[in-house]
């Protein structure tokens, strides 16, 4: 009965608001099927409020010491150290996720990035400051950008948050978010949490569907729009944003190669794949799910791979041995049931390739061989637990399936030869290459993609640079 749901509340300028006009969406926990919560469906109205209130607190925010941007990181960080349980439960009831992965694998990489934007707040680069004209002297502010207008995806709903909003608060930005309509539970726990320590206005919360993005990118006021989601998602923001030329900063969509030579130890490598392919049910834009093997090992590969994944269990958050939980609602999992049927004849079903039970949306660890580059499964992110698996003959080969893709996003480099992992990660064509390890990730370093998976970085010092500009300032030294 929607009388007992849970009503999850925008957040706007330090007060949580149901929508404007009342409209509300039922969140659905995929792991039962079943509705526990609703969130606002939010309008024009809710857009304008949110944006008035990013733009009130701006120069108040904007002014602040990087020390004191820092400090408020810094609490925000033992906050969600304190209060990581709470964020736990929603992330679970939001996504599916087991509860003990999103224990150990989420809450300390993301209260470590926290940290690390809380540091970057006091490291804003320039180059020197000089004379370059005599009697001139020039130099660079690096200032925030304004207010930003962010759109997190469902896969991984707090630590998106955190890599948008992380980054844009220490650079003295202020924030409206909107988090996927499917998973808004831990982003208004979030709000809670920032609400108790930013001031008003500088974080809020609008919760809604498509629709609620498309106005928040087209509202006047944001001068930068942040989304990670889907490539038709990033082409329809950069187009709207192109309006009023809105900077953009976009995480769009994955297909990641792993590419795996002869040389390997083929146990090692399949248990490092597989863990990189399943892990979140394949629901990562960086997943490994694109296999390319040496010819010499490929049958080999296959076998240890498809007993692997039937040794992989999806299953219930409380389960302590599952390896994933559920897709994140039925149009993923229609997606995901989609692709294989409409596997082409030459193709073969090694393992997997079924629903999993017939409550909440999981899918089994599916792993298909006998591909061809041009094959629809291979060119197309299917965002699932599916690995897919082509061989190749010579190192040539193998970098012209890799990069391949219109994707361009993450790939990873299996090898014992030092100099061939090097030609590799130079030769492919993606904003990320791993050797002998796919997946990890580090706060110092870049996360971000070319081609049709976007532009901008998340993460790392220049995910800090992005979220500033750069003003030049020429002082003439006469009197
Ligand atoms: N492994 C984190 C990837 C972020 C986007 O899906």
């Amino acid at each position: 009965m929607s009388t007992e749901l849970r009503r999850l509340r925008n957040y706007i300028g330090g007060e949580f608001r149901d929508a404007a006009d009342g409209r509300t969406t039922e969140v659905v926990n995929p792991a039962t099927g079943e509705a526990y919560a609703t969130a606002p469906l939010s309008g024009a109205a809710d857009v304008d409020a949110a944006m008035a209130a990013a733009a009130e607190a701006f120069p108040g925010w904007r002014d602040t010491t990087p020390a004191e941007r820092q400090k408020a990181l810094l609490r925000i960080a033992d906050a969600f150290e304190e209060r990581a349980e709470e964020l736990i439960a929603a992330e679970v009831e939001n996504t599916g996720k087991p509860t003990g992965l999103t224990r150990t694998e989420e809450i300390p990489p993301m209260v470590d990035q926290i940290r690390f934007f809380a540091g970057a707040a006091r490291m804003l680069e320039g180059k020197g400051a000089g004379e370059y004209m005599e009697g001139l002297t020039s130099f660079v502010r690096r200032e925030p950008v304004g207010v930003c207008a962010q759109v997190a995806p469902w896969n991984y709903p707090m630590m998106m948050a955190v890599w948008k909003f992380a980054p844009a608060i220490a650079a003295g930005n202020t924030v409206v978010l909107k988090p996927s309509d499917t998973t808004p539970a831990s982003t208004v726990l979030i709000a809670e949490i920032l609400g108790s320590i930013l001031p008003k206005g500088v974080f809020n919360v609008v919760c809604g569907d498509r629709e609620t993005g498309r106005l928040m990118v087209e509202h006047p006021t944001p001068a930068m729009a942040s989304i990670t989601g889907s490539v038709r998602a990033g082409m329809a923001v950069a187009e709207s944003a192109s309006k009023d030329l809105k900077r953009v900063h976009l995480e769009l969509g994955g297909k990641a190669p792993v590419v795996v030579f002869e040389d390997v130890d083929i146990a090692k490598a399949v248990a490092g794949i597989s863990e990189a392919g399943y892990f979140n049910a394949g629901q990562d834009c960086t997943a490994a799910t694109r296999v390319l093997v040496h010819e010499s090992v490929h049958d080999e590969f296959v076998r240890a791979l498809a007993k692997a994944a039937s040794d992989i269990k999806t299953g219930m958050p409380d389960d302590e041995d599952v390896l994933y939980g559920p897709l994140n609602n039925p149009s993923q999992l229609a997606q995901v049931e989609g692709f294989i049927e409409r596997l082409p004849a030459h193709a073969r079903v090694e393992a997997g390739g079924k629903r999993v039970g017939d409550q909440g949306y999981f899918y089994a660890p599916t792993v298909v061989s006998g591909l061809e580059q041009d094959d629809e499964i291979v060119q197309k992110e299917v965002f699932g637990p599916v690995i897919t698996v082509q061989s190749f003959t010579d190192e040539d080969q193998a970098v012209a399936y890799a990069n391949g893709v219109e994707y361009a996003l993450a790939s990873s480099v299996w090898t014992k030869d030092h100099a061939r992992a090097m030609r590799m990660s130079k030769k492919l064509d993606f904003g990320c290459v791993w050797i002998n390890t796919h997946i990890p990730l580090v706060a110092e370093m870049p996360h971000g993609g070319f081609k049709k998976s976007g532009y901008g970085k998340d993460l790392s010092a220049y995910g800090f640079d992005d979220y500033t500009r750069i003003k030049h300032v020429m002082t003439s030294l006469e009197d």
